[in-house]
C-alpha cells in the first residue's frame, strides 16, 4: 500500500479550493489517496500588504516544503509564479484552464459602461488599473488589496465603499461566486495577466514516478497557451514593473491547431497603450511569445517599460 500523497497548500479559501480540485483529479487519475498539508507562509503571518511582500513569499514557502520533503507536490496559481524556474522542482502538470478573463462586480448589477462618471473602481494589479484608465470612461480607479472575499465586500458588504471591483473570473469561479459577476470583460478591453486562470502542479524533479503520474493531469493546449504568454512576459520583464498583459487562444485551423497570442503594454496612467498579436503553431509557443515581446519592444514598449520604474 502506498502512503497518501501529501499536497501542500496555503490556507486561504482560494488556495484550498484549487488544491481540493487537483487532489480529486490526482485521485481519479492515479487511485492514490491525497492528503492536504497546510503550509503557513510568512505572507499569511504578516499584516503587511501583499503588494509590498510580493506573492513570492507564498510561492517560496510551498517550494521550501517541497525541497525539505515535507510535502510531495503543490498547486500554484500559475500567474503568481516567477518566470524563472526553480532548481530541483518540475511543473509536472498544467490542468485545463479556467476562464482567463477578468470580471467586474458592480453595485446594482451594472456593467462598465453603465457606471456613472466618477464611479470608484477598485483593483489590485497595475495591469488592470492601466487598462481601466485607458478606456477613457472617467472612472476613478483606486488600488485595493486583500483576498477575494475582502475585495468583494468593498462593493457588496455592509460597509461597501466602492462602486465596483475588477477581479479574475477564475478565482471567483473556483470559490463558487461567479454568479455575483456583473460583467465578464472582453479581452479587447481588459487583456488578462499572463497565465491567468491556469494552475501549475509542481513536484520534485527527482520523483520520476510522481512526475509521470501527475502528467495525467496535463492539458496540452493550456500548457502551450501559458508557455507563449509567459515567454512574452519573461522577455519583457528585464528590470521593469510596467503593466504587461498577454492572452493566447488555441483554435483548430485548417492545418491543425493554431495559437493566437495577444500582448499589451500600457502606461500606468492609461495614456500609452500598445497592443499587438502573432499567430503560429502550439509547438512554437515559446518562440511566438518571444517574437511578440520583440515586436512590442520595437513598437516602443522599451521606453514605456523604462518610464515606469
Ligand atoms: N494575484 C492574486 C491572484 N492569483 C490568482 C488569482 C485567481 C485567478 C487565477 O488563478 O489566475 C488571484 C486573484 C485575482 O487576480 O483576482
Amino acid at each position: 500500500m502506498n502512503a497518501p500523497l501529501r499536497l501542500g497548500t496555503r490556507g486561504s479559501a482560494l488556495a484550498l479550493a484549487q488544491s481540493r480540485l487537483v487532489a480529486a483529479a490526482v485521485h481519479a487519475a492515479t487511485g492514490r489517496e491525497v492528503e492536504l498539508v497546510e503550509i503557513v507562509t510568512a505572507g499569511d503571518r504578516s499584516s503587511a500588504p501583499v503588494l509590498r511582500l510580493g506573492v513570492g513569499v507564498f510561492v517560496s514557502a510551498l517550494r521550501d516544503a517541497l525541497t525539505d520533503h515535507r510535502i510531495d507536490f503543490a498547486v500554484h496559481s500559475y500567474k503568481d509564479l516567477p518566470t524563472a524556474g526553480h532548481p530541483g522542482l518540475h511543473i509536472a502538470a498544467v490542468p485545463p484552464r479556467e476562464d482567463p478573463r477578468d470580471a467586474l462586480i458592480a453595485r446594482d448589477g451594472r456593467t462598465l459602461t453603465e457606471l456613472p462618471a466618477g464611479a470608484v473602481v477598485g483593483t489590485g494589479a497595475l495591469r488592470r488599473i492601466a487598462q481601466l484608465r485607458a478606456l477613457g470612461l472617467q472612472l476613478e480607479v483606486v488600488p485595493i488589496r486583500g483576498n477575494v472575499d475582502t475585495r468583494m465586500a468593498r462593493v457588496l458588504g455592509p460597509a461597501a465603499d466602492l462602486d465596483a471591483v475588477v477581479l479574475a473570473r477564475a478565482g471567483l469561479a473556483r470559490l463558487g461566486r461567479a454568479g455575483e459577476i456583473t460583467e465578464t470583460l472582453d479581452p479587447m478591453l481588459m487583456l488578462p495577466a499572463p497565465a491567468q486562470g491556469a494552475l501549475a502542479v509542481e513536484c520534485r524533479a527527482e520523483d520520476i514516478d510522481l512526475v509521470e503520474s501527475l502528467a495525467a493531469l496535463d492539458h496540452a493546449p493550456t500548457r502551450a497557451a501559458v508557455t507563449a504568454e509567459r515567454a512574452l512576459l519573461a522577455t519583457l520583464e528585464a528590470g521593469c514593473s510596467a503593466p504587461v498583459a498577454a492572452y493566447a487562444e488555441i483554435a483548430e485551423g485548417d492545418d491543425g491547431d493554431e495559437i493566437y497570442l495577444r500582448g499589451a503594454v500600457i502606461s500606468p496612467d492609461g495614456v500609452r497603450d500598445l497592443r499587438l498579436s502573432r499567430t503560429g503553431t502550439p509547438a512554437d509557443a515559446a518562440e511566438i511569445g518571444k517574437a511578440l515581446a520583440a515586436d512590442l519592444l520595437d513598437a516602443g514598449a522599451d521606453t514605456l517599460l523604462g518610464s515606469t520604474e
